[in-house]
């Protein structure tokens, strides 16, 4: 198909421009720096290949050593970006790349040294993409789409751009700047229209992804104890009802400190603040890995184990009393002591009624209260 190249060259100015806006919008609402960079590197190559336009002009060092020289540019900045997105300090080393493209400048003529420029500058550009490909690693789970198709869209375009380094210097091949002549040139120009849309996407996209990973992560936490809060236990708990089983039971147990508004009205709240966060991590410690564990709100909490029996439930609360009232009574003491009561039910058969089973542990939980605080009660799951 017969093109234009001044006519895609200016549609490549128009893509990279939409997608500097675009990156720069995206940052203003999730102050991601990666996507400054991203966005920088992009208005380096509107700027380039507006510059490359003045080449059939006769322009030729503003339009071809120069323009060439902001797309190294543009691309040294997606590769901070992505270090910058996933907390990784560039190597020195790069910055050789600056003196390097500098000493290509004395080869200004435009026959065989063109090549060798093209060649080199094609090489930075390669290194530069495959390098920024390789540092968003493909964690399993982890990796989002966007990051997916981020690294090995880079991936892709830096090789590109290395047969292109190689194209240049293949003995017999038309290669002429000034008036895009020859295969690579007219390929190069069509290769830089669907880069710059997939990569400015899947840069969006991995930003999109991991934004919307904190934001679901703020929503379902408790901001002192980092346990999942009332809505994100609801939300996870029916993984866990599900897999009960007459053979490997379930529990949920509740858990409300006793005399919890004496040590607060006596010792002030940064001390009760102090006895929540040390309650969440003796349930992070005791518990197995595969507990639930979340503070509902105030001073209750709520941890729902499977593939456990009335005896573990047991032993589990009287490590957790003894190590609790033991921290409370050496750090804050009180007239009335501060400890833990507790309320079980165990779970024999798969259910997704947690409101009821939660009226259980409740009920359980009202009757250690009413029996005299500091102690366990299990109902049995009917
Ligand atoms: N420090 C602190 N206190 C909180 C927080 N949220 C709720 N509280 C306090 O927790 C206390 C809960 O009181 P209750 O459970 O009704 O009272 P209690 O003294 O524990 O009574 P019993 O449970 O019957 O033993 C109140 O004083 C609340 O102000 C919090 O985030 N930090």
């Amino acid at each position: 198909m017969a093109f234009d190249p001044r006519t895609i060259l200016t549609i490549n100015v128009a893509l990279a421009l939409a997608a500097a806006l675009y990156l720069l919008l995206e940052w203003r609402s999730a102050r991601e720096r990666a996507l400054v960079y991203w966005s920088a590197g992009f208005l380096l190559v509107v700027i380039g290949s507006s510059l490359s336009l003045l080449r059939s002009y006769g322009f030729y060092f503003i339009g071809v050593w120069f323009a060439n020289g902001l797309l190294v540019l543009a691309h040294a900045c997606f590769m901070l970006g992505v270090a910058r997105f996933v907390n990784h300090a560039p190597s020195r080393l790069w910055w050789l790349l600056v003196p390097a493209w500098c000493a290509l400048l004395p080869l200004a003529d435009w026959t065989l040294s063109s090549r060798l420029y093209m060649a080199v500058n094609s090489l930075f550009v390669g290194a530069l993409a495959i390098h920024a490909g390789q540092l968003l690693k493909l964690e399993p789970g982890a990796a989002s789409l966007g990051t997916r198709q981020l690294h090995y869209v880079l991936l892709a375009h830096g090789l590109f751009y290395l047969v292109k380094a190689a194209y240049a210097l293949a003995p017999g091949t038309l290669l002429d700047l000034s008036l895009y002549q020859g295969l690579m040139i007219r390929v190069s120009l069509i290769e830089g229209v669907m880069a710059i849309l997939l990569i400015a996407l899947s840069m969006t996209g991995t930003v999109r992804y991991r934004r919307e990973r904190q934001i679901t992560r703020l929503a379902e936490r408790d901001p002192l104890t980092s346990l999942y809060n009332r809505r994100g236990f609801q939300a996870r708990a029916p993984f866990l009802l599900a897999d009960a089983h007459p053979s490997r039971p379930g529990a949920l147990l509740l858990i409300d400190i006793d005399n919890f508004k004496l040590m607060n009205d006596m010792h002030g709240h940064a001390a009760g603040d102090h006895m929540l966060v040390s309650l969440s991590d003796l349930a992070r410690q005791l518990l197995p890995g595969d507990a639930l564990k979340a503070r509902l709100g105030g001073d209750e909490f709520a941890l729902l184990l499977k593939d456990t029996s009335a005896s573990a439930i047991q032993e589990l609360s009287d490590e957790l009393r003894r190590a609790f009232n033991a921290l409370a009574a050496e750090a804050y003491a009180t007239p009335k002591p501060v400890t833990l009561s507790l309320g079980a039910t165990l779970i024999d058969t798969p259910t997704q009624d947690l409101s009821s089973l939660l009226g259980q542990g409740d009920q359980a939980l009202y009757e250690a209260k009413r029996d005299g605080r500091d102690q366990l009660k299990i109902l049995s799951h009917a």
